[in-house]
């Protein structure tokens, strides 16, 4: 003779928890079909050790997948709902059958299960702030390090050996610079991703900008490497970050100090227009370069012509610089006057 089992059932928005009363349970067998749950299996329930098996047609629709765990004193048995939602009650039949009755364990009413849910959320998003303040964090202090140790060491060398420190800053500093901007490639990946509030676009400018000079015009020709310009160059972008990282460091903790934020927000003034001038140079002085050695030039057919040589490139290349100049600094004179107006509305 079959017998059935005591069930206590808890719901939750999206879940059905239902708790079998049966010690040391065994060939449990378990389905949903149609809506309805079948249940069957060998253990000691209220009768003693027996076979029990119960059926309950579900109030609402529920997925036919259904997961269940044995332990020694019970079998936990979790349907998930169609629809999320909240129902009235468990069963079609408005009748509850004896053997059923409510999990006060696992029983919340509705509003406190939003709050479960709620609570759930919240800490995830806690945890993924943390993973994101500590990983913005890191890169901002390697690149702060890496900034500062260039802009040390070339102001360092200015004092130590005058004039001629000027030719060698690409053989002492370069390799430093090299890993430092193409780290920086990250910040792209960064605003396109919503880690940090700023525009895709006016970071791809500054990144593919300065990547195109140090890898493009500096890297790939000796005859610039000891030109004055790459002192110049590599001066004016490490000045305004050895401001802009500890200022974003600093952020990372909502933290900020009012000396940092107003160079970080007003330094560019003066850097920005020089650093694109000095980068307008070197494009300049590596026209000839490229011409003489032909360089990256593209072959054309020969009933054509011999090559198009790579200077033309560096020709548009310089009308999109200061193309860019343009974008960047009425991006950055709108950050300037958003962080300020911000400012002066807090003090008010
Ligand atoms: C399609 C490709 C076309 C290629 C064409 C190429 C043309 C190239 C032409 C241009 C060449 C430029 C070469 C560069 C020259 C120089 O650098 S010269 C030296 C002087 N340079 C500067 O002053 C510019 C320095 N750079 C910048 O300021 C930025 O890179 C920026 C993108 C131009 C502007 O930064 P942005 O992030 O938009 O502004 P912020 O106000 O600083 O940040 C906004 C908020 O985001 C937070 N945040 C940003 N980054 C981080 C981070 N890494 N970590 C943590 N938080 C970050 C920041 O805190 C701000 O939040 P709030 O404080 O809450 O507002």
């Amino acid at each position: 003779m079959t017998l059935t089992p005591l069930v206590y059932w808890a719901q939750r928005h999206e879940e059905i928890y239902l708790r079998v009363e049966l010690t040391d349970a065994q060939n449990i067998a378990v389905c949903v079909q149609e809506n309805i749950l079948r249940f069957r299996a060998q253990g000691h329930g209220a009768k003693g050790q027996n076979e029990y098996e119960f059926s309950l047609e579900f109030f609402l629709p529920v997925k036919p997948e259904v997961s269940y765990k044995s332990t020694q004193r019970q079998v936990n048995i979790t349907v998930h709902k169609e629809q999320r939602g909240w129902w009235d009650r468990l069963i079609v039949q408005e009748r509850k059958p004896a053997f059923l009755a409510p999990d006060f364990d696992r029983w919340l009413d509705e509003s406190d299960a939003e709050t479960e849910i709620r609570e759930k959320v919240s800490s995830k998003q806690k945890i993924e702030n943390i993973l994101k303040t500590g990983y913005l964090f890191v890169y901002n202090l390697v690149q702060f390090l890496g900034f500062s140790w260039i802009f040390v060491n070339m102001t360092v060398r200015l004092f130590i050996f005058g004039k001629d420190s000027l030719y060698d800053t690409f053989h002492t500093i370069s390799d430093v610079m090299f890993f430092c901007q193409l780290l920086a490639a990250v910040e792209v990946l960064n605003a396109a991703f919503g880690f940090v509030k700023t525009g895709v676009f006016p970071t791809l400018i500054q990144v593919s900008g300065r990547n195109f000079i140090i890898f493009v015009v500096f890297g790939s020709l000796e005859e610039m490497h000891r030109q004055p310009v790459v002192f110049f160059v590599f001066y004016l972008w490490s000045a305004i970050e050895i401001v802009r990282y500890p200022y974003y460091m600093l952020g990372c903790f909502n933290t900020e100090w009012k000396t940092l934020t107003w160079l970080r927000y007003t330094m560019w003034i003066p850097l920005y227009p020089l650093g694109v001038l000095a980068e307008a140079v070197a494009v300049i002085q590596s026209i000839h370069i490229f011409d003489e050695t032909k360089l990256f030039s593209i072959p054309l057919p020969k009933n054509i012509g011999t090559s198009i040589s790579f200077s033309y490139i560096l020709h548009i290349y310089l009308v999109l610089m200061f193309l860019g100049l343009f974008i960047n600094v009425r991006h950055l004179y709108k950050q300037r006057k958003r962080r300020f107006r911000t400012k002066k509305r807090k003090a008010n």
